[in-house]
């Protein structure tokens, strides 16, 4: 500013001695001439109207050709300043690799989870504690010896991550290395995006991919009892959201044969990438699961997908904002190997219809053999076509590689072109219990959890046959004898506190009990015992009339009552059948309700009856039955 100010001055006085001169010049030539006006105006002051002209006019002024200097000078040792320190830059950064793991990207949890490994890490002076479950997984823990204390409990695990903006020194294979956390507003709703900077002082490429393969395998060893689940948020990016416990594949009870032909359908599909590649079909898989609802599909999917080691990438149709091209965009970032699942695929179509009504349409149809009134709506408001979800499925961009699973609990209200092989290849039918599933999972759920892992049967279970039929759960046997057997267990009722009975009593002295404990009720029962239970269980169930979560829940009130579920199960047969009827009368009634209020319709033609009618088994299909 004090450069400006004299410059500033010099230039307005040049400009005034211009004018006073100039003027001095008109009034002489007004006195000369008689004063015309039109001769003043002629000789009016010499603005430069071009740059040179400009640049003469200011040239005489000092000031001005010192700051022109100092202009020059400046820029000249600047432009110095940025060619030396952009050359160094270079030149260090010829010796660095940078990577960058976006928050999305599963490389991210990769990272985290070596990060987790790396010892240098665990000892890090600024640290962001977390208690996000996912991240958990995948960094440095704090409580893992924590476990017991957990148990009873609710608890979050904590975690360390690296922080915000910070940079931390580690050593990878005796290179100098860098990690940087960063977040940046994506400017969606105000959501963040991390993205973690790894920079590794090397020119050696082979190292980057060693440490990408260390952290990649460190992923899945952590994984080997995991599985990873996915979602898709509102930007339309897969994001982690569940890293589970497999799921046993015992734990789920088919009729014989049905979960050995998918798991080894989709094992011998993994291996067959090339046998796909050579015969020019594309490699994609899909299963189709249908039936009652509660009858073990999702859980069946999970568990394949854990036997299968795949994570799981579930794909809502009805999420909000998806469209057919947001659907392409989600199925095209699958990545190569994984399980994804549209849950409800029928759903996706049919709008303001409940599973009840498709249920009842379908029957309906079936009997009949044509369409009637009251059939589901035609899709209205979903922003998903049906073309939409058929492209994405198997269109150009559709991942290859991918196992899809898609359930319903409306088989035959599903599009042929959606089930036709090549989409939905396989189509396994789930019912509702039979005896022998009911059978086994009586089994399962009174075997002590040491025995669920073994397949053999106890060697000592024959010595107390004679025993069984007289016996009683273990909790009633003792202090609970004459409490209500159709209770279900009560929480521990005892004298001695917690703390007298772990530290004041002997191994051969036993806390006495007022009231029932938990602990005395659970009964101590051979296998043996267990199995002819379970057959006078499956006895009194019928054949395919309760689904296998309403009996697992009817379980769960006997959790330590074996004797009581078995005896009580009539009962609890009667209530829910005519619960049932209750419930049908029910809505039969809002049927019948609605159908007046409602404005006269016509009978439904025959191009709906097509998209209701039974469609033919595709190539494929298993029943369970
Ligand atoms: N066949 C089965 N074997 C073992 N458990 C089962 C079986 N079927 C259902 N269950 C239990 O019932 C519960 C519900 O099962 P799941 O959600 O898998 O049924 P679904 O067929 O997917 O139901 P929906 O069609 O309503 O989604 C789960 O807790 C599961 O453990």
């Amino acid at each position: 500013m004090t450069t400006f100010l004299p410059l500033v001055q010099q230039i307005l006085l040049g400009l005034n001695s211009q004018s006073d001169c100039m003027s001095n010049i008109s009034a002489n030539a007004t006195a000369v001439t008689s004063g015309t006006a039109a001769a003043a105006s002629t000789t009016a002051l010499d603005i430069p109207t071009d740059f040179m002209s400009l640049f003469t006019l200011l040239l005489p002024f000092s000031a001005l050709r010192d700051w022109l200097r100092l202009v020059m000078v400046g820029g000249f040792i600047e432009m110095c300043r940025r060619f030396v320190f952009g050359g160094y830059t270079k030149l260090v950064n010829s010796f660095f690799i940078t990577a960058s793991f976006e928050e999305q990207d599963a490389s991210y949890t990769w990272m985290m989870v070596w990060l987790s490994n790396q010892p240098s890490w665990g000892k890090a002076r600024d640290v962001q504690v977390c208690t996000n479950s996912i991240i958990n997984n995948a960094a440095i823990m704090l409580d893992g010896a924590d476990e017991g204390t957990a148990r009873f409990r609710s608890s979050r695990k904590l975690a360390y991550l690296p922080s915000l903006l910070t940079t931390y020194n580690l050593w990878y294979k005796r290179r100098w290395m860098t990690i940087t956390r960063v977040q940046q507003q994506t400017g969606w709703y105000g959501s963040k995006e991390q993205t973690l900077y790894v920079t590794i002082m090397t020119r050696d490429h082979s190292i980057l991919v060693s440490l990408l393969q260390e952290a990649r395998k460190d992923y899945l060893a952590a994984q080997e009892h995991k599985m990873g689940v996915y979602v898709s948020d509102t930007s339309n990016n897969w994001r982690q959201v569940a890293y589970r416990d497999k799921r046993s594949m015992n734990s789920i009870i088919l009729d014989s044969g049905v979960k050995e032909v998918l798991v080894e359908d989709a094992k011998d599909f993994l291996q067959s990438k090339q046998w796909y590649a050579e015969r020019g079909i594309p490699h994609r898989r899909g299963y189709l699961l249908y039936g009652a609802p509660g009858s073990g599909k999702t859980s069946f999917i999970h568990s394949v997908a854990g036997e299968l080691g795949l994570d799981v990438y579930i794909i809502t149709l009805s999420r909000l904002g998806l469209d057919d091209s947001a659907l392409g965009e989600l199925v095209n970032a699958l990545p190569e190997r994984c399980v994804a699942l549209m849950e409800d695929i029928d759903a996706a179509f049919t709008t303001g219809i409940t599973r009840d009504t498709i249920a009842a349409v379908e029957s309906q149809d079936m009997n009949a053999g044509k369409s009637v009134p009251g059939a589901p709506p035609a899709p209205t408001t979903s922003r998903l076509s049906l073309s939409g979800l058929l492209n994405a499925l198997d269109g150009v961009g559709a991942q290859e590689g991918r196992i899809l699973f898609a359930t319903t609990n409306a088989y035959a209200a599903l599009d042929s072109a959606l089930i036709r092989p090549g989409r939905l290849d396989l189509h396994i039918e789930f019912k509702l219990a039979s005896k022998f599933q009911a059978q086994q999972l009586f089994t399962r759920f009174y075997l002590p959890s040491q025995s669920l892992a073994s397949t053999k049967e106890d060697e000592q279970d024959n010595d107390d046959d004679e025993a069984e039929d007289n016996s009683v759960d273990s909790g009633y046997d003792s202090a609970g004898r004459d409490g209500d057997e159709k209770m279900p267990p009560s929480p521990v009722e005892s004298t001695v506190s917690s703390t007298e009975s772990a530290f004041n009593t002997t191994p051969s002295e036993k806390p006495t009990y007022r009231g029932t404990s938990h602990q005395s009720r659970i009964p101590q029962l051979k296998r043996t015992q267990i199995a002819k239970l379970a057959v006078r269980f499956a006895e009194a169930i019928p054949e395919r009339e309760i689904s296998m979560a309403s009996l697992q829940g009817y379980l769960m009130t006997y959790k330590t009552r074996p004797y009581a579920a078995v005896a009580n199960v009539s009962a609890w047969l009667q209530k829910e059948r005519d619960e049932k009827v209750a419930r049908d009368a029910k809505e039969k009634k809002g049927a019948v309700d609605m159908a007046a209020t409602a404005p006269p319709q016509e009978v439904v033609d025959s191009g709906a009856s097509e998209v209701l009618s039974v469609k033919p088994l595709a190539l494929g299909k298993i029943e369970t039955s």
